[in-house]
């Protein structure tokens, strides 16, 4: 299969080294020239996982219109903010009936919608866009330890496609009919990493970490529900198994960034420093969007919206949450 993979962040060039192991051609189109010369030249992304070698059926561009000839399957791996601008870009060469994968994690401010919903609005046919999350930094995945994902469709023959072209004995990949539940789950865990970083870099300990968690995965369970998932997706690989690899992981940039910005850091500095996406710092504001249209409660997602994008204290933020008299456990996900 010839596989066009969008973007050339880590986890683009992981899944591309992952789709190449299984013996297909993997192009991938980067919007930096100095990335695709790396690629194709040295067979190593010059910028980002920098010590891994890809496959030699890996090769690079930088022009979509080459990147997306003769395409079996297509893959998007590039930032959520991103990602409308460059599927309009990409649409006029997508033929209709191309399997669609979508790998990004986010929300889209102002329109609320998630991810594979906005490759639908700009290349048509949704039916042919699946949708890939879990517990996978790339870091681990393009050395080969055991990860899982689950792939998410409404059309199962899509699921099925992209989960031949993955699946490896080292990459298991479940398939799930949810793709708004998975979709929600990948883009709401990382607020909640933020708030775990900020709380570990504050000195709290594990009890205040496993309550952020816990509570957090409540707060996705109402999302989710509310926004037409099933609340058991927030159970498996997408929930459950994200949240906790993204709160607790060295490798995550939303949990680091958070850390970072309890000590200072903003959210420009931190970007600039590291040249990768915090993509919770943009969900914390699309979800509380999201969350005000649905009348979802979403205590930790308004807080971190608040202290990034209105100026809150953490102080602030933190009597705020404390305040709160704790309720139901369960309210608003089970009627
Ligand atoms: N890194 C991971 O382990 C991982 C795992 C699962 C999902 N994801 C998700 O995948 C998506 C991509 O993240 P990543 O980790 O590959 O990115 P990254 O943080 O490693 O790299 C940033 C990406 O932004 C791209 N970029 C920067 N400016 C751009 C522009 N003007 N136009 C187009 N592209 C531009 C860069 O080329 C690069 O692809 C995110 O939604 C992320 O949440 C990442
Ligand atoms: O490094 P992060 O925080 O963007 O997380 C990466 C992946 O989403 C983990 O599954």
């Amino acid at each position: 299969m010839k596989i066009t993979l969008i973007g050339s962040g880590s986890w683009g060039t992981a899944i591309a080294g992952r789709a190449a192991s299984n013996g297909n051609d993997v192009i991938m189109w980067s919007h930096s020239e100095e990335c695709a010369r790396g690629i194709n030249e040295q067979g190593v992304n010059p910028r980002y996982l920098t010590q891994y070698e890809l496959p030699k059926n890996v090769s690079a561009t930088t022009d979509i219109v080459k990147a997306l000839e003769c395409a079996d399957g297509i893959i998007f791996a590039v930032p959520s903010t991103h990602l409308r601008e460059i599927a309009n870009q990409a649409a006029p060469y997508i033929c209709e009936t191309t399997p669609i994968l979508c790998l990004t994690k986010g929300i889209e401010s102002t329109t609320g919608l998630l991810m594979n919903e906005v490759i639908g609005d700009e290349c048509g046919h949704p039916e042919r866009i699946a949708a890939l999350s879990g517990p996978n930094h790339a870091e681990e995945v393009c050395q080969g330890q055991l990860s899982a994902a689950v792939i998410a469709a409404e059309d199962n023959d899509v699921a099925s496609f992209f989960k031949g072209i993955l699946l490896a004995p080292e990459f298991r990949i479940y398939l799930s009919g949810d793709v708004i539940g998975v979709e929600m789950c990948g883009a709401i865990k990382n607020i909640i990493a933020i708030v775990c970083g900020i709380a570990s870099g504050a000195g709290f300990g594990d009890n205040t970490l496993a309550l952020i968690m816990t509570r957090g995965l409540a707060e996705i369970s109402r999302l989710v529900h509310a926004r037409g998932g099933e609340a058991l997706t927030c159970m498996g690989l997408a929930g459950m198994g994200d949240l906790v690899a993204t709160c607790t992981s060295p490798h995550s940039r939303n949990r680091s960034f958070g850390h970072a910005f309890s000590q200072g850091t903003s959210l420009e500095q931190y970007q600039s420093q590291t040249h990768m996406v915090v993509e919770g710092a943009h969900a914390a504001k699309s979800a509380t969007e999201l969350a005000h249209i649905l009348g979802v409660d979403a205590p930790l997602t308004f807080a971190l919206n608040d202290a990034l994008w209105h100026g809150q204290s953490m102080q602030e933020v933190l009597t705020n949450l404390v305040d709160r008299v704790p309720t139901e456990e369960f309210y608003g996900i089970i009627e």
